[in-house]
């Protein structure tokens, strides 16, 4: 079913799409750009599972792709995985995910929706973007029912054949049989929201492309549609990492679990090998000023990396966090200090993320001789977090007081100050 790219496409998706770097695989490609070359828009559709509070750069992909279709006229669904969370994805995974409960998923779910405001125009026009959550549709189902009406259609001799499962079997990591099930209700969406939408295209992560076919089968089957996949590729970077991953975990999307700081340091570190290949994919730079871009040698390639930076945290967090994170940054690091020169204290960010006691940290800082100390002072109205007065002891603070400039700034007094901030 895959097939590898015919060039060039006729539809500027897809000629877009392909020489930008976003395309891995897809299904019948050339039925694929005659859809795609006809006037009406397309819909197309992405599934995102609320397994976190926040996306991640892994997931950016998708956006991008999702985004480029909008901006050639077509239609992107988000799709809101509220049902498949419950089973968790066995794709790509080693082990079954941990099962999180109703109120976890709905509180991950509200904070994962926002982000999509940033890249997506939402409406009700012909190319505007949707979003739908498949609980909608997945929590009601009779499991005798489906299984009479859909399941007889799914092969379980196809399904073992799926990289996704057969990596668990061949590994003999078990996979339970409520993971088992996970592909067969990714490709009851795809059938769904070809029913409701008219939804015709499914984009998706390399690891998807299992949970894809098997709805086009499906639809195929039941409703005699012509459905489509395109996925993209799995980054990684120049040094082999998976793109997206630090040392001290995902580079997140959103703003309470990684400020834009911290978001534009991650782009400006980019490795030399792979700015050209970031800027086609996070960026809506022209390709030949791209291509300029990633010809600059030595130092000069430094300019690029700030390129970069400044636009793939312009289409996130937006043009003010952008400018004020690049001018945190210049400060930073061309002038050799932070944005002010204060002491520091160093806190790993999983510990800040989890809340530390602002006694603990004026201590740490040498503000205060004690912890006892420090909550005396903060008691009696000495203490501020970011200039802002604080008065109970026992207040923590978290990733989320970090400033664009990627510290938090405490104070004792008028006069003494520190900086805390995170490797
Ligand atoms: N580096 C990447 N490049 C492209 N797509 C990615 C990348 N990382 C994740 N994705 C896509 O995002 C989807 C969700 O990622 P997911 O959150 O499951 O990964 P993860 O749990 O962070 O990865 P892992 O647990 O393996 O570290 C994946 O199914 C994949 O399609
Ligand atoms: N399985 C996808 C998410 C998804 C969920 C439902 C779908 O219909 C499509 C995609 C992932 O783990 O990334």
């Amino acid at each position: 079913m895959s097939q590898t790219q015919i060039d060039p496409p006729a539809s500027t998706f897809l000629r877009d799409a392909q020489a930008r770097g976003y395309i891995h695989q897809t299904t019948d490609q050339t039925a694929l750009d005659a859809l795609l070359s006809q006037h009406a828009p397309v819909v197309a559709y992405a599934g995102y599972d609320c397994t976190g509070d926040s996306l991640h750069v892994g997931h950016l992909l998708s956006i991008m792709q999702l985004r480029l279709l909008q901006r050639h006229g077509h239609k992107p669904i988000v799709l809101m995985g509220g049902g498949t969370t419950k089973i968790g994805d066995p794709s790509g995974k080693d082990e079954q995910r941990k099962l999180l409960d109703e109120g976890q998923i709905e509180a991950n779910k509200a904070s994962i929706k926002n982000i999509f405001r940033q890249f997506l125009t939402f409406g009700d026009g012909p190319s505007d973007a949707v979003m739908v959550d498949n609980a909608d549709w997945l929590d009601s189902l009779n499991y005798i029912a489906f299984l009479r009406e859909y399941g007889r259609h799914f092969s379980v001799n196809r399904m073992l054949g799926h990289e996704s499962v057969r990596q668990r079997l061949d590994r003999e990591h078990p996979l339970s049989f409520l993971e088992f099930n996970y592909m067969v209700l990714q490709a009851y969406d795809f059938l769904e929201l070809y029913r409701r939408y008219g939804c015709r295209l499914q984009l998706g992560g390399s690891d998807q492309w299992g949970n894809i076919v098997e709805g086009i089968d499906l639809g195929h089957r039941i409703e005699h549609a012509e459905l489509h996949g395109v996925t993209c590729p799995l980054l990684t970077t120049a040094s082999g990492h998976k793109m997206g991953k630090t040392a001290d975990g995902a580079v997140w999307l959103n703003e309470r679990n990684f400020s834009s700081y911290a978001y534009y340091q991650f782009w400006r570190n980019t490795e030399d090998a792979d700015v050209g290949r970031f800027l086609r994919l996070f960026t809506e730079l022209p390709l030949e000023e791209i291509a300029r871009l990633e010809n600059l040698q030595g130092a000069e390639i430094n300019e690029a990396k700030k390129v970069l930076a400044y636009e793939a945290t312009k289409l996130c967090r937006g043009e003010d966090a952008a400018e004020r994170a690049a001018e945190a940054s210049r400060k930073v690091f061309e002038q050799g200090q932070l944005a002010e020169d204060l002491p520091q204290v160093r806190v790993e960010r999983e510990r800040l993320a989890e809340g530390v006691h602002l006694y603990a940290l004026l201590h740490e800082a040498g503000l205060a001789d004690s912890n006892g100390a420090a909550r005396r002072l903060i008691k009696g109205g000495g203490a501020r977090v970011n200039d802002a007065k604080v008065g109970d002891p026992y207040v923590t603070v978290s990733t989320a007081d970090l400033r664009d400039d990627g510290a938090i700034k405490i104070s004792a007094g008028k006069k003494k100050h520190a900086l805390v901030t995170v490797p």
